[in-house]
């Protein structure tokens, strides 16, 4: 909207507005001074009309109080993520949980939301206003409850930076300022107020949503949202159609103590560069699992060069351990071993998938 002083009418783009109204515009203070007599009257209007600022709610974000298997508690590196309270047997449902807010590939006119919601494609647009409606429809507690959960789109740079890319090269129809008009903060547009640990619905709805059944649709879990990634899961997210919801449940003995995760990507045949690629690309960290941390690939090197060494009989089991200390030494082992295994996995994998007879796939398995 083009805007122009209200009392000379001069157009420009240093006019400044009125502080009090946010209504007129002004070239200078004396055209503001000549102004006030008339314009004293529709200003304190328009302040007592404009709408009181939006309270901030504070609700328990807890959202495991009272649970008998589970609790959140601070992980370093991490945010927040969930340990066993207890001892959790293998095949145990941990949490259930049902969306929040839900998304439909119907009412955007997709057939495959989920392939989609990685993509900044023309429909970004679309979802996100959609995104924002329901949100808006939520109850203020509710609302709240969303923006405690972690939001690594909004504050991203990196994925700023590729959106913004895509929106200067034509390829997408809004920038990241459009994209993320934020709710969370206060009106004006800052452009930094992205780094500055803002959160948007969107943004929080992209860092947590899964899949809500097998349907085409999206949705936000509140509890789920809690639990970190491992590329050596403990845990895993399942469908349970009798629920109608999502749960986690153990995949293998959990101990007390222990660290609940469940696995965010398929990771089984990438090595941990790969891995930690995928992390920082699709949500904006890098991963600090158990394997990992201890996947360093310039320690790696060092320590596979060890390892080797250790096998050709150079070294002995007693000076390795001595000299990388005990407690490193079995995860480094672990996560050399694991590395290694993803790598001739995904060779494994891309051989059967070229594989064009039976025979040959027979003989691969072997
Ligand atoms: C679904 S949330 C998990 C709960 C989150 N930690 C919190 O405080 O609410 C996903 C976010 O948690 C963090 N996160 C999850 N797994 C991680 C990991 N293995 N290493 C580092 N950060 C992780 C990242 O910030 C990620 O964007």
């Amino acid at each position: 909207m083009s805007r122009s002083c209200a009392v000379c009418s001069k157009h420009g783009d240093s006019l400044k507005i009125c502080g009090q109204c946010k209504d007129r515009c002004y070239c200078s203070a004396e055209c503001q001074r000549l102004d006030w007599k008339s314009h004293k009257i529709s200003c304190q209007q328009k302040t007592c009309d404009a709408p009181a600022p939006k309270k901030s709610i504070s609700v328990d974000v807890d959202f495991f109080a009272g649970d008998d298997f589970c609790g959140c508690v601070s992980i370093a590196g991490k945010g927040v993520g969930v340990v066993a309270k207890a001892f959790i047997p293998a095949g145990q449902v941990i949490v259930q949980d049902q969306h929040i807010l839900r998304i439909d590939g119907k009412e955007l006119g997709l057939s495959d939301l989920w392939s989609q919601s990685n993509k900044p494609a023309d429909v970004y647009d679309g979802k996100h206003a959609l995104i924002r409606k329901k949100f808006e429809q939520l109850s203020e507690v509710d609302q709240a409850k969303v923006l405690s959960l972690e939001d690594m789109q909004t504050n991203n740079k990196l994925a700023r930076a590729i959106v913004d890319r895509l929106y200067a090269d034509g390829r997408i129809n809004s920038s990241w300022e459009k994209l993320y008009t934020l709710s969370s903060v206060p009106s004006t547009p800052v452009p930094e107020v992205q780094d500055a640990g803002y959160k948007s619905p969107e943004g929080v709805f992209k860092t947590n949503c899964l899949p809500v059944g097998d349907s085409n649709s999206l949705g936000l879990y509140l509890r789920i949202s809690k639990f970190n990634n491992s590329c050596c899961p403990n845990a895993g997210y399942r469908w349970n159609h009798d629920v109608q919801g999502q749960v986690v449940q153990a995949m293998r003995d959990i101990q007390a103590g222990e660290e609940i995760c469940v696995t965010y990507f398929h990771a089984n045949f990438m090595t941990s560069t790969v891995r930690q690629k995928h992390t920082l690309m699709g949500w904006g960290f890098k991963c600090q699992c158990e394997a990992c941390e201890h996947c360093d690939r310039s320690k790696l090197k060092e320590v596979q060069d060890l390892v080797r060494s250790l096998d050709d009989g150079q070294m002995s089991d007693e000076d390795l351990t001595a000299l990388i200390g005990a407690d490193k030494m079995g995860l480094i082992q672990a996560a050399v071993a694991s590395d290694d295994r993803r790598q001739s996995l995904e060779k494994l994998n891309a051989q059967l998938n070229r594989a064009s007879s039976l025979s040959m796939v027979k003989r691969l398995v072997k």
